[in-house]
């Protein structure tokens, strides 16, 4: 999060963020990353009789009769403890078990985000281990399993290795596990790529603690020779011999040599791990290694050398860090939540070497597979496709969740640690995928094309704090250039009061001293003249209202795309844009709101902005374009066409025009399945549909709800997001010849760099 502008190699990070950022997304709403949500109803009486006393007795007996049971009445089965004492919290020290808790919160939201497996963060104020495993021990019987995080060697192989004794449960210190099973899928393919045999391959790990030595095991049982790998730590290296600052673990791996500094042992050296502190390794070190070196630079949350400074230096190195803003993410976070996923889901009592390696070989395969679209470009800008750029694959990957841990659960059988072994191993991969949410990734991909092929964004409204703070995260976030419209003594005040700066990726035009105003209304004039406009009155517009000054900019070229509405409202800001920006030949203009929901998935729902009382022929086009939208987004479309009537039940006028719709795309035959008309649950329950109406086309619950009015539409899309956890992206202005869109006002930052993100991608 350093502000590197002075840096003199440059910089190719991409999704960069400040600490301000940082802080401020913590802060924001309620504080932290976590809640915890209910699975049942806790209504009416009769609920809490069922679900408290007395009702919740009869589980209880159960389980005190037959453990396993709290696998069917309980949590457990799908339910990780994070525990950690905060003594090696990331690469920044022992920062005491409280300042872990964002670590660990932050890893409870990844093995939800990615693995569907729900988890607490528990933060215990020992550095005993004896006092440590204690508290893990008698909080057991809560968990299926078991992920030790940030806890500082030696400690951590005691404190493990005696709770594997001890419980009967998987435990898993995800910095020595976690961290040797996605490096050695990297050091695979890295090998693959420059042609090196793992058995000599020479590996320099710097670090000796509880991610390098689990590294070094691995990579051992891997099959590289033991003379072949050398540790160094902040004595130098662990030679044979050497008495300070040594214990069992490293003595293990000590090697007879004369190399006493970290630059001595690289001599030659075809692979450097490091798994120590930012900046431990330097150039001039790089320089004594092999050619085509491998260079894991995994420190977090800095490296032990940028990317930058090791391609300056080495342009022939293979580089990977353990940040999410650079190529090639060499970190745990491609393993603990689908190993655990694998392992819980066929209740496994420990995780075994088997079942790592057959994480890490998984992990290796699926990055030198072709890549699908919704994964395809990385942050690099260029296409992903395996080679030096792409040695692993990206935490994103839809693909990781169907594949990962199928490999731990087989392993796992195979193995006999399984407790609940799966029979048919290509459905569950199956289901794995339905547990994520396709177009929950719809967003990133959309921010990684932008930053592909980055985009001039113009802000109509640059004066405000929130739209200042988004231009500031779109050119952060190496989504291209914004630019602010507005007086530049303005927003410099505003951003002094902010504390920051404003980055290279932010330019302020000032619409009234602006040269380019006469241009912009003779351009519009050219347009606007046989519509009642004088010039004078275009001049006027142009110099007066930021909306059409910046409609302007994006009609003649200027800028790629628009956002405004954060301080006008919706048909003001629209009035202002379409003076400039008209709707494509053959298009519909209607807005498009993504609901995302955590346990049902995304829905797409149109029109949310334009049509009050939209006909069958506009509706039809809705459908259409919204089909298309879903697509892209990575959803096969489901279109249902809502009312209050089913199928003719009952009657009424607005139904009519829905089914005329219909019937208008079944004279076309369209690649999508759609139907109609229909009410709200009939779409989203094909249970309800199957045994009312079995004739109806669609396949499974709708995902693209075309509404019959604006009324019924803005209604849904405005009440959801406070009746239900779903959150709401939009509406997205479909339809228009060049890309503006009109956000809600009072829009927060983040959502604010999305609107812009998706304009950017309009253009592309
Ligand atoms: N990318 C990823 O997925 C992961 C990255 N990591 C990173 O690895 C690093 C170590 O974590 P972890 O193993 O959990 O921590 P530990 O505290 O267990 O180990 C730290 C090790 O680093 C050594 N060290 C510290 N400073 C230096 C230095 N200047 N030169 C050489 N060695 C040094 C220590 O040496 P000594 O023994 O002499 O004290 C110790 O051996 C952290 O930066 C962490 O962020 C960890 C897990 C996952
Ligand atoms: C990624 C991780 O777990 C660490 O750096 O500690
Ligand atoms: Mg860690």
């Amino acid at each position: 999060m350093d502000d590197t502008r002075n840096n003199p190699v440059p910089d190719t990070r991409t999704a960069r963020v400040t600490a301000e950022e940082a802080l401020a997304m913590h802060a924001e709403g309620r504080p932290g990353k976590l809640e915890i949500r209910l699975t049942k109803p806790l209504i009416t009486a009769r609920d809490l009789s069922l679900a408290y006393s007395p009702g919740v007795a009869e589980p209880c007996l159960r389980i005190a009769e037959n453990p396993a049971l709290a696998y069917d009445y309980t949590s457990k089965g799908n339910f990780v403890a994070v525990i950690s004492n905060g003594t090696a919290v990331l690469g920044l020290g022992n920062l005491g078990a409280l300042a872990s808790k964002p670590v660990m919160e932050g890893k409870v939201a990844l093995f939800k985000r990615f693995a569907d497996v729900d988890g607490i963060d528990l933060c215990v104020s020992t550095e005993d281990a004896d006092e440590f495993i204690n508290a893990v021990k008698y909080l057991g019987p809560t968990f299926g399993g078991i992920n030790l995080e940030d806890i500082k060697a030696p400690e951590c192989f005691v404190i493990e290795q005696r709770l594997r004794e001890i419980m009967d449960i998987p435990v898993f210190h995800d910095d020595q596990h976690g961290t040797a099973i996605v490096a050695a899928a990297g050091l695979i393919n890295a090998c693959h790529l420059t042609g090196r045999k793992l058995s000599e391959t020479r590996l320099v790990i710097n670090g000796a603690g509880a991610a390098a030595i689990a590294c070094a095991e691995l990579v051992k049982a891997m099959g590289m020779k033991p003379e072949h790998v050398t540790l160094c730590d902040t004595k130098g290296v662990v030679y044979r011999g050497r008495t300070e600052g040594m214990n069992q673990w490293k003595s293990g791996h000590a090697v007879s040599t004369a190399a006493r500094t970290l630059s001595d042992a690289l001599e030659g050296a075809d692979v450097f791990f490091g798994l120590s502190v930012k900046g431990a390794l330097t150039p001039a070190m790089m320089q004594r290694m092999a050619p085509n070196p491998i260079i894991f630079a995994m420190a977090n949350p800095d490296p032990e050398i940028t990317p930058e400074e090791a391609r300056a230096i080495r342009p022939d190195a293979i580089v990977a860090t353990g940040r999410s803003d650079y190529p090639n993410q060499v970190n745990n976070v491609l393993g603990f939540p689908f190993i655990f996923r694998g392992a819980l889901d066929v209740r496994a009592r420990t995780i075994n070497d088997a079942m790592k390696v057959a994480a890490a070989e998984s992990l290796a395969q699926l990055a030198r597979e072709e890549v699908p679209e919704e994964v395809a470009r990385s942050g690099t800008g260029r296409r992903l496709a395996f080679g030096p750029e792409y040695i692993i694959p990206n935490a994103f990957d839809p693909r990781l969740i169907s594949r990962v841990p199928v490999a731990v659960a087989k392993a796992a059988m195979e193995s006999g640690v399984a407790q609940k072994p799966i029979a048919d191993l290509a459905r569950y991969s199956r289901e794995l995928t339905l547990r994520l949410d396709a177009a929950a990734n719809a967003l990133e991909t959309i921010h990684e094309a932008v930053r592909a092929n980055p985009r001039r964004v113009v802000f109509a409204e640059g004066e405000e704090e929130r739209i200042i703070r988004a231009a500031i995260a779109y050119a952060n976030a190496g989504l291209g250039t914004a630019v602010l419209v507005g007086r530049e003594d303005r927003i410099a005040a505003v951003v002094s009061a902010l504390g920051i700066g404003l980055p290279p990726g932010v330019e302020i035009i000032n619409a009234r001293l602006s040269g380019n105003t006469t241009r912009y209304a003779e351009w519009l004039y050219a347009k606007r003249q046989r519509e009642g406009f004088l010039f004078r009155d275009i001049q006027r517009l142009v110099n007066q209202d930021r909306n059409v000054f910046a409609a302007c900019m994006v009609g003649t070229g200027d800028v790629d795309a628009l956002v405004t509405g954060e301080t006008r409202s919706f048909s003001v800001a629209l009035e202002g844009v379409r003076m400039a920006i008209e709707p494509a030949p053959g298009k519909v203009l209607f807005g498009l709101t993504m609901m995302v929901a955590r346990r049902s998935g995304t829905v797409l729902v149109a029109d949310t902005a334009i049509h009050e009382r939209p006909d069958a022929a506009t509706l039809a086009q809705i459908a259409r374009d919204a089909a298309s939208a879903a697509r892209r987004m990575g959803l096969t479309p489901r279109v249902a066409f809502l009312s209050f009537s089913t199928f003719g039940d009952p009657k009424g006028s607005i139904p009519g025009s829905v089914r005329d719709a219909v019937k208008l795309l079944d004279q076309e035959q369209p690649d999508f399945e759609y139907d109609g008309e229909m009410a709200a649950d009939v779409a989203l329950n094909p249970a309800l549909r199957g045994a009312l109406y079995p004739f109806c086309r669609l396949t499974g619950p709708a995902n693209v709800l075309v509404m019959p009015g604006l009324h019924a539409a803005h209604i849904l899309t405005k009440a959801v997001p406070h009746l239900t956890s779903a959150t709401t992206i939009g509406p997205i202005l479909m339809g228009l010849e060049k890309p503006a869109q009109i956000v809600p006002m009072q829009l927060g930052v983040s959502q604010l760099l999305d609107m812009a993100s998706l304009a950017a991608y309009q253009s592309l």
